[in-house]
């Protein structure tokens, strides 16, 4: 379990990117910030492994302050996904997975095994091992990315718009095998994105965020469309609008579920095991 609480972060340049947020994140399951441009989504993220140190307040990770233990050693200890995989690019694939385990000493064979193992659970060819990652497609480099995140064995995954420069089909794959794998690994994942359908899609756990990273709320993606907290969540996930405002239509031949701009969603269909 991760607890923030009462954490602020100001910048030197005064600006205060997180004010008095409060937040449990469960273990073992996957917690998505999702919120506009700038509202403070990846600030939060990286004071997690201490990229960034908070102003004021406290971050604690299984009852443990953070703030306690070696910031290096720490980093080490968490995996973290960003956008553009954040490969090394004179580092061969295998090379760029087996980084930290090398240096938390672990050696280059056992290293190089244990990046091939990765490759197979992300969906890699391990012919690609010796590769560079600019012989890679941009889909291919973040499943590197995420093997990477992945090498230390870190109870703690974060990913910071991992999925945010791919096009829409190999980002939907993207999506599908993380929900795959965490099934399997069962890792705490914290996920930012500014996209509400993958927030929905990803997260056990989704918070809406506001400027100030000012939680607008917290709940589980049901919880959210059954009943927004407030206008500001209701217009951020759509809740009157398109396919998320839905009703039913009767037909000749039966019943079909339509959108709010009239556009045909699915058939209603009779559940087999009621
Ligand atoms: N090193 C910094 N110095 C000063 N201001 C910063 C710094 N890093 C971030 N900020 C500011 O803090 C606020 C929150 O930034 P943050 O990157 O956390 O937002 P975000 O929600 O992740 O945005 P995006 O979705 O665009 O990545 C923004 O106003 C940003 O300009």
């Amino acid at each position: 379990m991760i607890e923030f609480s009462a954490v602020s972060k100001v910048f030197p340049d005064g600006t205060r990117a997180v004010d008095d947020f409060h937040l449990v994140i469960p273990s073992r399951k996957t917690t998505v910030f999702v919120g506009s441009s700038g509202c403070g989504k990846t600030t939060l993220l990286r004071m997690i492994n201490r990229m960034v140190e908070p102003s004021s307040g406290s971050i604690t990770i299984d009852g443990d302050d953070i703030g306690g233990k070696p910031a290096v050693q720490l980093r080490r200890s968490i995996g973290y996904v960003m956008q553009n995989s954040g490969l090394l690019p004179h580092f061969t694939v295998a090379d760029n997975i087996a980084t930290v385990p090398v240096l938390q000493g672990q050696n280059r064979k056992a290293a190089r095994t244990r990046a091939l193992e990765l490759m197979k659970t992300v969906g890699l060819d391990t012919a690609m091992a010796d590769r560079y990652p600019s012989q890679l497609s941009g889909g291919q480099q973040q499943r590197v990315g995420v093997a990477r995140g992945l090498a230390a064995d870190p109870n703690i995954l974060l990913m910071d718009e991992p999925f945010g420069a791919v096009d829409p089909i190999v980002r939907d794959e993207l999506q599908q095998e993380l929900l795959r794998l965490q099934s399997e690994i069962g890792k705490t994942i914290v996920f930012v994105t500014h996209d509400i359908d993958e927030a929905f899609l990803l997260g056990d756990q989704v918070v809406i965020l506001e400027k100030g990273a000012k939680i607008a709320q917290v709940g589980t993606p049901s919880q959210i469309v059954e009943n927004p907290a407030s206008d500001f969540v209701a217009s951020f996930i759509g809740a009157v609008k398109g396919k998320r405002a839905l009703h039913l239509k009767q037909t000749a031949t039966g019943t079909v579920v339509v959108d709010a701009e009239g556009r045909t969603q699915g058939a209603l269909v009779e559940d087999a095991h009621p």
